[in-house]
C-alpha cells in the first residue's frame, strides 16, 4: 500500500534542518535580538521564532496546500487553536526560546503531523546537537537514522526524571510545581533533569537518558511530534492525573514504562491550565 505520509515527513525532516540552520546563523549573529514576551514576563518570543515558523509554513503550503496548520506562533498573533481530522502540522518553531535567548544549549524545531487527530509522524531537529528524531507511526523512532529505545529501568528510585518551571510564576502554581518537585525528589530518584524544552526532554525519555518526563503548561505544539517519538521508542504517555494523555489538555507525562508513569502520577501535584481547545474567553 502506497505510504500517503513519507512524502511529508520527508519534507518535514528537510524543513526542520533547514530551520536549524537559520536558528544556528541567528546565534552566531551578533546584532541583538529583540526578544519579546508573551503569556508572562518569562514567556518569552523572538522574531526568528517567528520567521521560522513563517519560512516552515510558507514551505509546506507550496507542497500540501490543502493541509492545515496550527503553529505556536501563528496561534499567538491569533490564529485559532483548531484540531481537525484535517492532515495537520502541530509546529514549535523554536521550543526552547529562553534557552536560544541565553544560548544554553537545547534549542529544539518541532513539527507534529496528524490526521483523523492521530498522529502520523513527528520531527523534532535539536539544532545545536545536530539530532534529527523522527518517528512515522508504526515503524519506530530514530535519532540521525539510528534506532531509539526507552530505558527498561522499572524502579523509580533508580531513574532520572525530567521536569520544567515553566513560564507561569504566579504563587499558586509555583507552589505546585515545588510540591511535585519536592515529592518525586524525596521518593527518592537519582536526580532530575530540565532540558528546557519540552520536545528535547521527550526525545531523552526516547533515547532512554531519562526514564520520565513530567510538565503541566505546556501546548500541544511543544509534546505533537515527542508523543509519537516516545510512543515509538517503546515509551508510555499520560495526562498528570492518571488518564490517558491529551494532547489538548496541557498536561503530560511520558514514561519508558507504565509502572514508572503510575508511580510517578502519584506524586504530582496536578492542576488544568486553560486547555488548548477550551473556547476562547470573549465566546
Ligand atoms: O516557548 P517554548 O516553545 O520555548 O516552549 C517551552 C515553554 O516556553 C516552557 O514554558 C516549557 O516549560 C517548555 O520548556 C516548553 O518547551
Ligand atoms: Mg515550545
Ligand atoms: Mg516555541
Amino acid at each position: 500500500m502506497a505510504d500517503l505520509w513519507q512524502n511529508a515527513m520527508d519534507h518535514a525532516v528537510s524543513a526542520a534542518r533547514h530551520a536549524g540552520e537559520v536558528v544556528r546563523e541567528a546565534l552566531r549573529d551578533d546584532r541583538k535580538q529583540t526578544v519579546m514576551t508573551k503569556s508572562s514576563s518569562v514567556d518569552l518570543v523572538t522574531q526568528t521564532d517567528q520567521k521560522v515558523e513563517k519560512l516552515i509554513i510558507q514551505s509546506v503550503k507550496e507542497k500540501f496546500p490543502t493541509h492545515s496548520f496550527i503553529g505556536e506562533e501563528s496561534v499567538s498573533a491569533g490564529e485559532p487553536l483548531l484540531l481537525t481530522d484535517a492532515p495537520t502540522w502541530i509546529i514549535d518553531p523554536i521550543d526552547g526560546t529562553t534557552n536560544f535567548v541565553h544560548t544554553f544549549p537545547f534549542i529544539a524545531v518541532s513539527i507534529g503531523f496528524s490526521v483523523n487527530k492521530q498522529m502520523e509522524f513527528g520531527v523534532v531537529y535539536s539544532c545545536l546537537e545536530d539530532k534529527m528524531y523522527t518517528a512515522r507511526r508504526g515503524r519506530g523512532a530514530f535519532c540521525n537514522g539510528e534506532p531509539l529505545q526507552v530505558s527498561h529501568q522499572e524502579d523509580i528510585n533508580q531513574s532520572i526524571i525530567a521536569a520544567e518551571f515553566g513560564s507561569t510564576r504566579d504563587a499558586e502554581t509555583v507552589d505546585k510545581i515545588f510540591i511535585s518537585l519536592r515529592r518525586v525528589l524525596s521518593l527518592p530518584v537519582h536526580g532530575i533533569r530540565g532540558a528546557g524544552t519540552a520536545a528535547i526532554n521527550m526525545c531523552l525519555v526516547a533515547s532512554g537518558c531519562v526514564e520520565a518526563y513530567y510538565e503541566i503548561g505546556i501546548h500541544v505544539w511543544d509534546v505533537a511530534a515527542g508523543s509519537l517519538i516516545v510512543s515509538e521508542a517503546g515509551g508510555v504517555l499520560l495526562d498528570t492525573d492518571g488518564g490517558p494523555a491529551d494532547l489538548m489538555s496541557r498536561r503530560i507525562v511520558a514514561a519508558n514504562r507504565r509502572i514508572i508513569a503510575e508511580r510517578l502520577v502519584k506524586e504530582i501535584e496536578t492542576f488544568s491550565p486553560i486547555r488548548d481547545d477550551a473556547a476562547p474567553a470573549n465566546q
